[in-house]
């Protein structure tokens, strides 16, 4: 039988007295801490370090962020994926600050979103990020301090790369407004609006926890994939999502704290109870190459650090098997990754609107084309991954195959707005239905912020 009370999110006081490690309430509030993280994987923070002012100028300003016109905000842009500017549909929107432990970061983002300057957004921004940071720096000393590793504490908190997400969320049709993950850095601190729609799992059941935070001054803290594996399993990361069914605006502010460099268990966490899960692994190199060919591929795996760092996984990290690819073989489309990929860099994309155009011309330089020679280029919506909408492929495609892809393309529902057309496709003169309506589709996947997800497949016929 279940227990009769469910689980609720663990709340720790961070706001009693001021905490100094070595203190008596330092030991309590760390004990807390560890227990809520092994347990639950997250916890609400209670602290009293933002003002209601502050909370509203704080979500006045990423108001005036997301009014901003979309070819301002696509000007946010990374190589990483789902960083940048990130939109799908009416019903999720997000802005990502890189590096944002430093000043500089946000002052940058400032001036790309308002070239006349906008010094109370970035105050603001400066001042919220400055806040969960050092929350997040002292929830680390307090962990390791527990697990009796305090020595590796100043390294750990000085390679620290933080990435500031803005996110909004509108009503979602299926009420899923962000689909069920956990998160890939080392650990997350978010704080939200006056409108709820996060819920978490708190144990292996498939029950959902509303975060209901208790005052305009709660952070929830997340533990996450790397944070697991550095702990050797002990940590459980938080599995979340984003649940929308209010017609209001829900803003969310959230800080990722990734690794610079290298991540390794310490020697002290590991014993005959407790054998070496993970290799020691580059965090940022995990999220750049093994992520990056997760999402693109559609693949839906539940412990993709295990895959890339498990102890038992094989010396290669990034998938290289064709076969993990969709191939129904009762398919008339059989697909398959490209052998030999056309580009392993960071797609940009003007270079792959260029391609598109440059196919679209038959052109001899066609960096697509000239190596598929029968086949058109054309984009392939990705509906199984695990951050779907934002995700498009390249798909390389005889014509009359890209006619049915594109009109189920078309019922799945990308943007038809043909005001989404950037002048400069517009002005490469396309002359078929297919060509136009590839085009739009690829402005709607450079709008998504997903091009560096790109994955070059080929459709045999
Ligand atoms: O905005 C939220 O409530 C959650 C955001 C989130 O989970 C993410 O960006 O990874
Ligand atoms: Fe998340």
């Amino acid at each position: 039988m279940g227990s009769l009370t469910e689980p609720k999110i663990p709340v720790v006081d961070f706001s009693k007295e001021e905490l100094k490690s070595g203190t008596q309430a330092w030991l309590s509030t760390s004990k807390q801490v560890c227990s809520a993280l092994e347990e639950y994987g997250c916890f609400i923070v209670e602290c009293n370090d933002v003002s209601l002012d502050l909370h509203n100028k704080i979500f006045d300003s990423a108001k005036e962020l997301y009014d901003l016109p979309t070819e301002v905000k696509m000007k946010n842009t990374s190589e990483y994926p789902f960083r940048g500017h990130v939109a799908r549909a009416n019903v999720y929107e997000s802005l990502n600050i890189e590096d944002a432990g430093h000043l500089e970061s946000t002052q940058k983002f400032t001036s790309l979103m308002w070239p006349d300057g906008n010094a109370r957004f970035c105050d603001n921004m400066h001042k919220i990020a400055s806040i969960m940071g050092r929350l997040n720096e002292m929830v680390i000393r307090m962990v390791f301090e527990s697990y009796g590793v305090e020595n590796y504490s100043d390294s750990h908190i000085g390679s620290i790369d933080y990435l500031l997400r803005f996110s909004k969320y509108q009503e979602a049709k299926d009420n899923m407004a962000l689909p069920i993950h956990s998160d890939n850095s080392f650990s997350t601190i978010l704080y939200q609006n006056h409108v709820n729609g996060l819920e978490v799992q708190l144990k292996d059941d498939n029950k959902w926890t509303v975060y209901d935070p208790p005052s305009r001054s709660c952070f929830i803290y997340f533990a996450a994939e790397a944070f697991k594996a550095w702990s050797n399993n002990r940590i459980r990361p938080c599995v979340h999502r984003v649940f929308m069914n209010v017609s209001d605006e829900r803003y969310t502010l959230a800080l990722f704290a990734f690794q610079k460099g290298e991540i390794r268990v310490p020697d002290e966490l590991v014993d005959d109870e407790h054998p070496l899960k993970y290799k020691p692994f580059n965090h940022l190199d995990y999220l750049m190459r093994h992520l990056k060919q997760i999402y693109a591929s559609g693949i839906k795996t539940d412990y993709p650090i295990e895959a890339y760092c498990g102890e038992k996984t094989q010396a290669t990290v990034v998938p290289s098997n064709p076969s993990i690819f969709s191939d129904d073989s009762d398919s008339p489309v059989r697909e398959r990754v490209c052998e030999e990929p056309l580009d392993q860099s960071p797609v940009s994309n003007e270079a792959l609107v260029q391609a598109i155009v440059a196919d679209d011309n038959e052109s001899e330089n066609n960096r697509f084309g000239s190596k598929f020679p029968k086949c058109k280029v054309g984009l392939d919506y990705v509906e199984d991954s695990e951050f779907s909408s934002n995700c498009m492929r390249a798909t390389i495609a005889p014509e009359e195959l890209m006619e049915n892809r594109i009109s189920n393309l078309e019922t799945r529902g990308v943007r038809k707005n043909r005001k989404g057309l950037s002048s400069s496709i517009s002005k490469h003169n396309m002359k078929t239905r297919n060509s136009r309506l590839q085009s739009k589709i690829s402005v709607s996947s450079v709008q998504e912020e997903v091009v560096n997800t790109l994955v070059i497949r080929t459709i045999r016929f």
